[in-house]
């Protein structure tokens, strides 16, 4: 089928990421595929308008073991454009099937269009201060971040085809021999709806109850600057907010002695609303900001709680 192509280890990012394909879809007269580790979803992707779907049965959740089953089921179907979720795992996956398949691949794409029989992509670079655009000529492999698109919503019970392929283990070097879950604290923050976020303006680890009582105030996730956790530990690392933390895209972040350097500022520009608050008038997140105070969070941050709780 030739066409577009979907892939994501994650049925989430699947979703999203269908929703790109079905845009492509009407502008490249093509069909949309699937490809999913997760059978359970099969017809989830069916019912959001996938018009086939291959379940690829891994005996791992190791790129290496299902790369040479997927390259092959995208070569067979002669692929013209192949999306694959920005995960760790899934831009592992992506170079791997695009090198097998001499492809070319542009990672990290905001957006996606077709266009004088090329690919056209754009992405931020250098920490978020430039976009880059770029044309691929098909085929083409582009890695697309989580929450980049909503996911694409059950249309009906869907006409598309589902398979099962069975994917041999291609490399005995590896093998999964015990499987620990990350333990978070809390919901996941990328996904959070509302964020509460501390910089280094707060003086000390006990001061972070300020942050926890307008976060319980607001129902919001408590995230930070990459300083509070990897410098001081004073929270995990998985709460930072940045371009090598977590991206988020709240309907609200407020952010506390924050100085909005741009590799902070690149993990929360789409967020819906920014409120900031920081002594210096200077600092560069009242420039990303759609609300600013400018003030002492000792002082600002109690009374705006005490005002929310009302
Ligand atoms: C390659 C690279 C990658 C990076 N990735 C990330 C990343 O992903 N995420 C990230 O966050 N950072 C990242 N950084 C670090 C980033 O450049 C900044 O250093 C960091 O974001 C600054 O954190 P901050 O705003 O908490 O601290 P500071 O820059 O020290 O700012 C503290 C702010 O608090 C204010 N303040 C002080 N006291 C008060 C008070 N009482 N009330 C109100 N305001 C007060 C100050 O005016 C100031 O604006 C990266 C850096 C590099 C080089």
């Amino acid at each position: 089928m030739p066409g577009i192509w979907i892939y994501s280890e994650d049925s989430a990012v699947a979703r999203q990421l269908l929703t790109a394909g079905l845009e492509l879809k009407t502008s490249m007269n093509q069909a949309v595929g699937v490809l999913t580790p997760n059978s359970e979803d099969a017809q989830s992707f069916v019912a959001a308008g996938a018009d086939k779907v291959y379940v690829v049965r891994g005996s791992n959740p190791w790129p290496e073991s299902y790369a040479g089953a997927v390259a092959d089921i995208l070569g067979r179907e002669e692929a013209a454009v192949v999306l694959a979720g920005g995960t760790l795992r899934g831009k592992d996956l992506a170079a791997k099937v695009a090198a097998a398949m001499q492809a070319g691949l542009v990672t990290d794409a905001a957006t996606i269009t077709y266009a004088n029989g090329n690919i056209e992509t754009s992405r931020l670079i250098y920490g978020g201060l430039a976009v880059c655009t770029e044309a691929v000529a098909l085929p083409a492999f582009v890695t697309i971040p989580p929450r980049t698109f909503a996911e694409a919503p059950a249309q009906g019970n869907g006409a598309g085809e589902v398979v099962t392929v069975e994917a041999a283990n291609e490399d005995e070097r590896i093998s999964v021999t015990n499987v620990c879950p990350i333990v978070r604290q809390g919901t996941d923050i990328a996904g959070a709806s509302r964020v509460v976020c501390v910089g280094r303006g707060l003086n000390k680890q006990e001061d972070l109850s300020l942050a926890a009582a307008l976060a319980a105030a607001v129902g919001a996730e408590i995230g930070c600057t990459r300083g509070i956790s990897e410098d001081y530990h004073w929270l995990p690392n998985d709460r930072y907010i940045g371009i090598s933390g977590q991206k988020v895209k709240p309907e609200l972040y407020i952010g506390m002695g924050i100085s909005g350097q741009v590799q902070h500022v690149v993990g929360v520009r789409d967020a819906k609303v920014i409120v900031a608050i920081d002594t210096n008038e200077k600092s560069l997140l009242f420039e990303a900001a759609d609300y600013g105070i400018v003030g002492d969070l000792y002082e600002v941050v109690p009374l705006l709680t005490k005002a929310l709780q009302k």
